[in-house]
């Protein structure tokens, strides 16, 4: 039972987790025996849809029955080699040829290794140590992204993690997200390296970028002799096969991936332009390595997503489901709120107007939402456990199930009210 684990856990593990977001969920934590297609079977027998989706990755669901079968023929043949194998050649050739930044890749292990990577790959490339992001942005959980951080970070209170040096706390500076003036202020005074940013914010909610608010930081940046990195572990093969800089038309010079490309396995990537990817070792010397680095099963299960989304192009029905379940909630809230959505990722914002930053967002009423997350919960829904997470829909989320879901919302709002 999901209680006894739970009060087990408690002793086993710092907060009973092994990520903060998940002891969130309230009233306790549920453990998840199974995951089938948009429900999560519980340890105490219950169904429960799941908005969550392992926090992005599972566009097609859990246990796509294609994704399943290949990591299945992938574990008959070995699961880790220590040396190239063919899938990684195939996964790398998909990602070159959607991604329009991606010339070449080097597969690390999470979104954290990736942004990490992609940061050290930046400095050593520019010779500058300065890196510029944005306030409420998430880029893992390494040093050089937990300042200013959103997503468990800010849920938890924390501005920068105890334990990051002064001395890296002063290599970042940090702008409001959609403040151009701010990013040029910046460029112009300090030697950076650097702009990294998730094109649509996806952790502080979701936040989509003003209109020229991406085109205007790469001109910038191209302006002053920095790089641009799109953090795309979100929004990568979410927003669009091409991720969010083939909706915007506005092409990086770097992109970190992971989530969506490892089909629910451990993945990341960085990609970009061949010049700037040619100084990681062993070609050049900003050095990176992993023993797990381009694992078969990640690879397998990356491969087998993304042919699914070449072959059956479900971007208008997941970003449907998603359009037609953030109106009828939009219309639901009656109290003041912005709902915003973009493709298949929403959140609702309580007690404000006007959400363009983190800045905004943080003065939502998270306790309000909280109580939703939880009697959603008792019904059998699972959103994410925090205000700052997003509401994902898959290929699995049919008109059925999201019926479903809108009559719990209209239950719980009504209750609420
Ligand atoms: C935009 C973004 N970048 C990086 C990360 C870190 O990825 P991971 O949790 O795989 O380390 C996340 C995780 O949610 C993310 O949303
Ligand atoms: N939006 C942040 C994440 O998705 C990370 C999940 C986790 O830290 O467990």
């Amino acid at each position: 039972m999901s209680y006894e684990l739970w009060k087990e856990a408690l002793s086993l593990f710092a907060g009973g987790v092994n990520s903060p977001v998940r002891a969130l969920v309230r009233p306790s934590p549920f453990f998840t025996a199974k995951g089938e297609g948009p429900f999560l079977i519980t340890e105490d027998g219950k169904k429960i849809i799941d908005y969550v989706l392992g926090y992005g990755p599972l566009i097609l669901g859990h246990s796509p029955e294609r994704v399943k079968q290949k990591i299945k023929e992938q574990v008959d043949k070995g699961w880790l080699y220590g040396t190239p194998s063919r899938i990684e050649v195939e996964l790398a050739k998909k990602i070159i040829n959607h991604i329009p930044s991606a010339q070449k890749v080097r597969f690390v292990n999470s979104g954290t290794e990736a942004t990490m990577n992609a940061i050290r790959l930046a400095r050593g490339f520019t010779g500058r140590t300065k890196i510029l992001k944005f306030n409420g942005n998430y880029h893992g959980a390494h040093d050089y992204a937990l300042i200013e951080a959103g997503s468990a970070v800010s849920e938890y209170g924390i501005t920068i993690s105890k334990g990051v040096p002064e001395e890296v706390v002063r290599t970042v500076t940090v702008c409001e997200y959609n403040d151009l003036e701010c990013v040029e202020r910046r460029l112009k005074s300090e030697n950076i390296a650097a702009v990294i940013l998730e094109p649509v914010m996806g952790n502080y909610g979701v936040i989509p970028p003003e209109d020229g608010f991406l085109r205007g930081v790469k001109e910038l940046t191209s302006t002053y002799g920095s790089l641009l990195i799109f953090d795309e572990v979100i929004t990568g093969f979410r927003l669009d096969i091409g991720g969010a800089q083939s909706l915007f038309k506005v092409v990086p010079d770097l992109t970190t991936l992971g989530k969506i490309i490892g089909g629910g396995l451990p993945i990341g990537a960085i990609t970009g332009k061949r010049e700037i990817m040619e100084s990681i070792t062993p070609a050049g010397s900003v050095f990176n390595a992993g023993t797990f680095n381009a694992n078969p099963l990640s690879m397998t299960a990356g491969i087998a997503t993304i042919e699914e989304l070449e072959n059956k192009n479900p971007y208008t029905e997941i970003n449907r489901a998603a359009e037609v379940l953030a109106d009828e909630i939009d219309q639901m809230i009656k109290t003041e709120h912005v709902t915003h959505r973009i493709g298949s990722m929403f959140q609702f914002f309580l007690g404000v107007k006007d959400v363009k930053n983190a800045s905004d967002a943080k003065i939502t009423n998270r306790a309000l939402y909280l109580k939703i997350h939880e009697m959603l919960l008792k019904e059998g829904v699972f959103i994410p456990p925090s205000q700052l997470e997003t509401i994902f829909t898959s290929t699995s989320h049919n008109d059925e199930v999201i019926n479903i879901t809108i009559d719990k919302f209209k239950k719980v709002l009504g209750e609420l009210a």
